[in-house]
């Protein structure tokens, strides 16, 4: 049993989705599940998203640390710590924090680790990140409203948030082999070396460090060493995937909180199909529930029956106006306003029929899941890359997509939230009509 401690909502089920593709039954939890609580049976994975990427650190480690303890009582002898693929992490930085509470409580004594996930368009080489063959810091992550990615060298950003000695093992190294990475890491262990930066550039070279940990208490990343990891793990037994897995055609609306490059691309597909669109403004209303209400008023006059498709509720708005945003109400205050909106229009959304909800942002997705009352969720299969169909294991009958900001492609959000059939993209780049 592989279990995974996430750092934040849609990072959860990009590696949900990879563990599911490499052929794991996956099971998902939003926050720590409570110890009576019995996973359903048949899983081979568990994946507990927590919600600490923008947590002080010392609030991040007690999280995962607790969400440790409960994937040990569930018997998990191998954990993995997901954190973005961009490496995102505020200016105090806990993704080392928690790599040390978790390599402690583990007796890890030194960790691989890689953000590459060439599926998604990042790769690690000579210990710089890429994003789509970008440097980090050239990227439009230099301009992310809470996270900010300045720097594009993973070792200063990893020493910069752990004493502890870190070390690259360079792409040359990996294309050489599972043996000659072991024989890296067991010479960097010697060194007092614990963590091991991997260069990695395809599938192929992740397959090759998942072979390396697959029997280490703690592997790190995004999700692409998951997948390279769950592939070892599984080897060739029978795959346990629900390949048909419909998506239904209900009644669909969009939550998009993300000011990601690629959401703004996504918005503009909406706006040229016309679709109703409502825009969140936390300057005009910085109370949360009266901007709910607003846009729950919006919802309720529309024309009935949503002739111009699912409508869509956005706060989306490019980086020169997010900081005047900011200016005005301060970031914190802008997100946290426009947080508790969201939740609260997503449940006023379900207590009115609403039964497709599709949220862009990890943030805004968490606020989502955390207004809706979702604990724990079914992997469905994937609209995009990275983003599964997930369906609640108990709750209101509903599914949701939730979206990583810089995930999916132009049309996402329009195809996600089409009447039907929506397209269903399989592992293998097969794509066809999911039946209603
Ligand atoms: N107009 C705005 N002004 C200020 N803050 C905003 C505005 N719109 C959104 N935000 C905040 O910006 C943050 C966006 O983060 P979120 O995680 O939802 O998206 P993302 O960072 O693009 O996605 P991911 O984390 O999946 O890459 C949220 O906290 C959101 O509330
Ligand atoms: O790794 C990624 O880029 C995503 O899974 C993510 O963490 C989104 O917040």
């Amino acid at each position: 049993m592989l279990g995974v401690i996430a750092d934040d909502v849609t990072g959860a089920t990009d590696v949900a989705l990879a563990l599911r593709e490499s052929g794991l039954r996956t099971v998902l939890y939003f926050g720590v599940p409570a110890e009576d609580l019995e996973p359903p049976g048949g899983h081979e994975a568990v994946v507990i998203a927590l919600k600490s990427r923008m947590a002080a650190p010392a609030r991040a480690v007690a999280e995962s640390l607790d969400a440790l303890r409960r994937l040990r009582g569930h018997g998990v002898r191998q954990v993995y710590f997901k954190f973005c693929s961009t490496f995102d992490s505020t200016a105090d930085g806990n993704i080392g924090p928690v790599l040390d509470a978790l390599a402690d409580a583990l007796d890890a004594p030194a960790v691989l680790l890689t953000p590459s996930s060439p599926r998604h368009g990042r790769t690690q080489y000579e210990g710089q990140l890429f994003v789509h063959g970008q440097p980090l810091a050239e990227s439009p992550m230099r301009h992310h409203p809470v996270t900010p990615m300045t720097d594009s060298s993973l070792p200063r950003l990893l020493r910069a948030q752990t004493d502890r000695p870190v070390a690259l093992v360079r792409w040359e190294t990996v294309r050489a082999g599972a043996e000659a990475v072991r024989t890296t890491m067991v010479d960097a262990a010697a060194r007092g070396v614990r963590y091991l930066l991997a260069d990695a550039l395809d599938e192929d070279d992740l397959h090759t460090l998942g072979s390396v940990v697959a029997s280490a208490p703690l592997v790190a990343g995004a999700a692409g060493l998951a997948g390279g990891l769950a592939r070892t793990v599984r080897g060739e037994a029978p795959d346990a995937r629900d390949e048909d897995d419909p998506m239904p055609a209900w009644p669909a609306a969009v939550l998009c909180g993300s000011c990601s490059a690629r959401t703004l691309e996504q918005l503009a597909a909406l706006r040229a199909l016309d679709r109703p669109m409502h825009r969140l403004d936390p300057v005009a209303i910085s109370d949360p529930a009266a901007l709910a209400d607003e846009a729950l008023g919006w919802y309720d006059a529309l024309a009935p029956g949503m002739p111009r498709g699912a409508p869509v509720f956005h706060s989306s708005v490019p980086p020169e106006e997010l900081r005047a945003t900011q200016r005005e109400l301060g970031a914190e205050r802008a997100a946290a306003v426009l947080e508790e909106a969201t939740g609260r229009i997503a449940a006023g959304l379900v207590r009115r029929g609403v039964r497709r909800l599709i949220a862009a942002g990890g943030e805004t997705s968490g606020a989502v899941i955390g207004a809706l009352g979702v604990t724990g969720a079914w992997v469905g299969p994937a609209a995009a890359p990275g983003v599964p169909w997930i369906r609640p294991t108990s709750g209101p009958g509903i599914v949701l997509l939730l979206k990583s900001g810089n995930f999916g492609g132009p049309d996402f959000l329009a195809t996600a939230s089409a009447p039907a059939p929506s397209p269903v993209l399989h592992p293998h780049g097969r794509t066809e009509g999911a039946r209603s």
